[in-house]
């Protein structure tokens, strides 16, 4: 089986991060995850996350710079989680695709039920954000 090429936005808007809960009967549900979804044939990462972000929180984003790109390997399938910050000036956010969403100070973000693949982008941030201080 290949991998599945998923895209994650890193939306940080007055210093707090937003995290996304996945509803309990989708894959993975209940654990917390950076927003976003799999690459359709034909687009770009960039087109991918603003498309992901408009269907499932209702959000227009900018997508910036990439991040830091992931290669987990769950029970069923391995995924390459590839991570790129965003921005927006939208405040009022949708639910679709999960049951409940938080903004969060980053240096928490390990306290939080992360999906295992997002985890070293957690620790990741968390490193920048100490040598941004
Ligand atoms: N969107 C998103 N998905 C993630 C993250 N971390 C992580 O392991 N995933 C997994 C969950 C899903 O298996 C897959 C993304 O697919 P999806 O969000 O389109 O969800 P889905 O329920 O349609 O996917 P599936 O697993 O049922 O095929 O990647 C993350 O931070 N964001």
């Amino acid at each position: 089986m290949g991998i599945t090429k998923v895209l994650c936005g890193l939306i940080i808007k007055d210093q707090q991060i937003l995290i996304c809960r996945r509803k309990p009967e989708k894959s993975l549900g209940g654990y917390w995850e950076f927003p976003g979804g799999k690459l359709e044939e034909g687009e770009t990462y960039e087109e991918c996350l603003a498309r992901e972000l408009q269907e499932e929180l209702n959000l227009r984003v900018t997508v910036k710079n990439h991040f830091k790109t992931v290669i987990h390997q769950y029970d069923l399938k391995t995924i390459e989680l590839i991570s790129y910050r965003c921005e927006t000036e939208d405040a009022v956010i949708k639910l679709v695709d999960h049951d409940q969403i938080e903004w969060i100070k980053v240096p928490d973000l390990l306290k939080w039920n992360l999906a295992p693949a997002d985890v070293p982008i957690a620790e990741a941030l968390i490193e920048t954000y100490k040598l941004s201080e």
